[in-house]
């Protein structure tokens, strides 16, 4: 299939007890990047891999593995996840009010800086960081778990964030998280998405590759 979207699976809802092999189908089905949920218990409440997890998979594939913080105090873990194999990594804006340091950090590091929001979160909080990050993360489910609905009026955000980037000639990409399934990809892209994450049709099958 020829897309003009960088695809991201998410291996939150690949089988944990095979993630090797889920890697293995992301490549087979045109995975373009992994997408790797870190959950911390806290800033979401569920639990998912640490940085030995994403060190592991490291080894099993060579796609780029965009690393999103669902975490309180990502300044005080995202070198570990550098560490790790991370090429993007997103914190939330919610999370970080030294948002430039960290950012900052990341690209030190020589990565990908991603910036996320959440549903009830503006883009307007996102003005000062449009200049300096790689990509936007725009949640359009309330973080924490795979197989949700995706929230229709999130995607504003999306054209919103497409409309600002042709404006001021910013050079971040942006992506859209939360379930995107064969019904809702349309509207995902025609509101101007660059990334797709895409867990639970992904690996059900109910997704169009
Ligand atoms: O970050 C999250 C959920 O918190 C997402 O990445 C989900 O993993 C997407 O899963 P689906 O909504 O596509 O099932």
């Amino acid at each position: 299939m020829n897309k003009e979207y960088i695809l991201a699976p998410s291996v939150l809802s690949a089988d944990f007890s095979a993630l090797g092999d889920a890697l293995q189908f992301i490549e087979q089905k045109g995975g373009d990047w992994v997408h790797i949920d870190v959950m911390d218990g806290h800033f979401v409440p569920n639990l998912t891999f640490g940085p030995p997890v994403i060190a592991a998979l490291r080894k099993r594939t060579s796609l780029p593995f965009d690393v999103h913080l669902m975490t309180s105090n990502p300044a005080e873990h995202f070198d570990s996840y550098i560490e790790a194999g991370a090429d993007y990594l997103t914190f939330h804006i919610e999370a970080e009010i030294h948002a430039h340091r960290l950012i900052s950090r990341i690209h030190e590091a020589g990565r990908k800086a991603g910036i996320s929001l959440v549903p009830s979160t503006p883009v307007s909080s996102l003005k000062e960081l449009l200049p300096l990050v790689d990509l936007i993360l725009v949640m359009t489910v309330d973080p924490g778990f795979g197989g949700q609905s995706l929230i229709p009026s999130c995607l504003e955000k999306v054209r919103e964030l497409k409309k600002l980037k042709q404006e001021n000639d910013f050079s971040y990409i942006v992506s859209v998280d939360g379930g995107v399934n064969s019904r809702t990809l349309d509207s995902a892209l025609s509101a101007g998405s660059d990334v797709i994450v895409t867990g639970s049709a992904f690996f059900s099958g109910n997704f169009p590759v």
